[in-house]
């Protein structure tokens, strides 16, 4: 029987090989289903044909990126760069914002599913707990949805500003303080956490919490209306989903100018925004963005050694 010998926090562990295993990870670079049991069967007969029993965590990794650097060089660019991530000790905070509908809880599952992580909360079940302990009376914004959150405006809005965003500021304001007690709360665990949703807005979370070292934020954008339009339809056909289609179409409008000022945002504070057209395409760009910025981050620790 063929045996992987790994280690994790100094102790070696050996456990048998699986062809499920194996596949399931190759499934995650996009290779189909049946190919990728065929490859880790491959895999599998060449350590058999190389007479070893016993194979260090490291060498299987070396044998799949070559096997896929056979099959398609991409393919073995997306494992490394996974697999690096998700070898990686250090914890992982990634914050994914975005207007109503752009796609923030779907790409957050997809994520932490390909990076192995656990832990998942949307800052919608932040604002619901906040609901529970503040009181309508003090905080009528907390108690709408982003793109209405004008309508319970205390004090009239100012000729020169738009209601609809100073609703949704006040909003998000308010939700912010819940969203920077769960960053700093992961932080201090050293846990892996993917936080999504509308109240992820840059210049509303502190600074020098973003920019803690794996601390990682995204912001998903859709510049053609009618795709975004389109997610809401498809969202309400979802036999799960409880949100009624004429609610997010009556707001539209509203939610449209959210999703410019979250983009505006974004670009004056320096945060990714990624097109999210396409679920497999949003990732990549986000893997690629966490191993560049942990890069920077490996070297500006090194220069602050020497
Ligand atoms: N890249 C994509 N390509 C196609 N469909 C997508 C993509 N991303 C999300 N969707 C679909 O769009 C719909 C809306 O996505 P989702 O519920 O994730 O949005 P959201 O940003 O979390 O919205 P809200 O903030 O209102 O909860 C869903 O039906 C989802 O399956
Ligand atoms: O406030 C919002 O923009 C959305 C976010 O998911 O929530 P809801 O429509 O459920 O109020």
């Amino acid at each position: 029987m063929l045996l992987i010998e790994g280690e994790i926090g100094g102790k070696k562990y050996r456990e048998p090989f699986s062809k499920g295993i194996l596949s399931k990870s190759l499934v995650r670079c996009e290779i189909k289903a049946d190919r990728a049991y065929e490859l880790a069967s491959e895999i599998e007969k060449s350590f058999e044909k190389d007479k070893i029993t016993i194979v260090p965590s490291e060498e299987l990794i070396k044998r799949v990126k070559a096997t896929l650097e056979k099959e398609d060089p991409l393919l073995a660019k997306k494992y490394s760069a996974w697999k690096n991530i998700r070898r990686s000790e250090d914890p992982l905070i990634i914050l994914i914002g975005g207007a109503s509908g752009i796609g923030t809880s779907s790409i957050s599952f997809e994520l932490a599913n390909k990076l192995g992580i656990k832990n998942m909360l949307s800052t919608d079940m932040i604002r619901e707990v906040m609901r529970k302990i503040v009181s309508k009376e003090l905080c009528p914004t907390l108690f709408e949805s982003s793109y209405t959150a004008a309508e319970s405006l205390t004090t009239p809005a100012p000729p020169e500003f738009d209601k609809t965003l100073l609703g949704f500021k006040d909003h998000v304001n308010t939700v912010s303080v819940g969203l920077t007690g769960v960053v700093e709360r992961s932080i201090k665990e050293g846990i892996s956490i993917v936080i999504e949703g509308v109240h992820i807005v840059p210049g509303f979370i502190d600074e020098e919490l973003l920019n803690t070292p794996n601390v990682h934020m995204f912001v998903l954008s859709l510049s053609d209306e009618e795709i975004h339009k389109s997610r809401f339809y498809s969202r309400c056909r979802q036999l799960w989903a409880r949100r009624p289609l004429k609610r997010y179409l009556k707001h539209f409008t509203d939610i449209r100018k959210t999703h410019d000022y979250i983009v505006g945002e974004a670009n004056k504070y320096g945060i990714p925004v990624i097109e999210n057209i396409d679920v497999t395409a949003t990732i990549d760009t986000m893997i690629e963005h966490i191993i560049d910025e942990k890069q920077l981050e490996k070297e500006v620790k090194k220069q602050n050694e020497e």
